[in-house]
């Protein structure tokens, strides 16, 4: 195979980019800032809820790949003989080598260990020995694989409280599912009924099928299934809309039940502490990679 190297400027990549997959054959093509990591990189995506400081890089590097020479070859002069495209160069037209992309991935996940005995371990890797719990995932589209500080933070937490906490596990809420790893973690500490929601439909049918394959029950679906009061509250997001979300979270949260907040930076501990005043007092259970795990008892 082989790949074409371009540089475009703000307001064409769109059209570069659609023009190379729906015309020119490219069967791929990816968009990078051209100036990250250099003094003139600027800040693109702010945080969920803020609006975002540009509309897109300033100069983007686009990588396409194509079967063969000749329709890299064609492609690149059939772009760039566009009148549109006369600001976009051509950096370099290179062999890419074949690889083991299966492997190359798979060797990039491996088993990680939360606690004592309890491990997450990918499909294709032995069960290591001495592991007690178990989580089957292999990465998909929805966030949380075990590899991110703030869902490892939930995990360690759950494993710490579980013998301590079993009068809690009767009903669970895990509010931003993603993978529904908390949830499947939850129930292999002992907790039989879960409700695990996320705005984002493919993160419900991954819990689903992530759920099942841990021969686990998790009921799972949009945020609306969430009723009631639960004993137990995991919410795994991010400051932003932690801090909306205060007065909903804390209403599913039973009097005496416990509420295990992720997402949070160390630095936006205080925010979040005062947005969730009202109803009960956070504190920092832990601190993972700059991230911190936050946890409250209703009263
Ligand atoms: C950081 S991931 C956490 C996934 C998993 N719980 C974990 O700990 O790894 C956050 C998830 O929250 C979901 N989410 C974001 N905002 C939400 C909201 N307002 N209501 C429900 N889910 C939300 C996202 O779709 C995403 O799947």
């Amino acid at each position: 195979m082989v790949e074409l190297l371009l540089l475009a400027p703000e307001g064409v990549v769109e059209s570069v980019t659609d023009a190379l997959i729906d015309e020119l054959g490219a069967l791929s093509a990816s968009v990078e800032d051209a100036d990250a990591d250099t003094d003139a990189e600027k800040a693109l995506f702010g945080e969920p809820g803020m609006p975002a400081p540009a509309g897109g890089w300033q100069r983007s590097r686009i990588v396409a790949l194509f079967d063969d020479d000749t329709a890299a070859t064609e492609a690149a002069t059939l772009l760039l003989a566009q009148d549109w495209a006369s600001d976009v160069s051509l950096v370099a037209m290179r062999p890419v080598q074949e690889q083991d992309w299966v492997r190359l991935t798979q060797s990039q996940f491996a088993p990680v260990e939360i606690s004592n005995g309890f491990w997450i371990v990918p499909s294709w890797h032995e069960v290591p020995a001495g592991a007690q719990r178990v989580i089957r995932l292999d990465p998909g589209p929805a966030f949380g694989t075990g590899t991110h500080p703030t869902t490892r933070m939930c995990l360690r937490w759950t494993a710490h409280h579980a013998a301590a906490l079993s009068a809690s596990w009767t009903r669970v809420l895990d509010y931003g599912c993603g993978s529904g790893i908390l949830a499947i973690g939850a129930a292999l500490h002992g907790a039989t009924a879960i409700d695990a929601v996320d705005i984002d439909p493919s993160a419900v049918e991954s819990t689903r099928a992530n759920a099942m394959a841990n021969g686990v029950t998790v009921n799972a679906g949009l945020p609306d299934l969430a009723s009631g009061s639960y004993p137990l509250v995991y919410a795994n997001i991010l400051a932003t809309p932690l801090k909306l979300l205060a007065p909903l979270l804390s209403a599913h949260v039973a009097g005496g039940g416990h509420l295990v907040l992720a997402g949070i930076l160390e630095r936006q501990t205080d925010e979040l502490k005062a947005a969730y005043a009202p109803w009960l007092t956070l504190e920092v259970a832990d601190r993972d990679e700059g991230w911190a795990l936050m946890t409250g008892r209703m009263a």
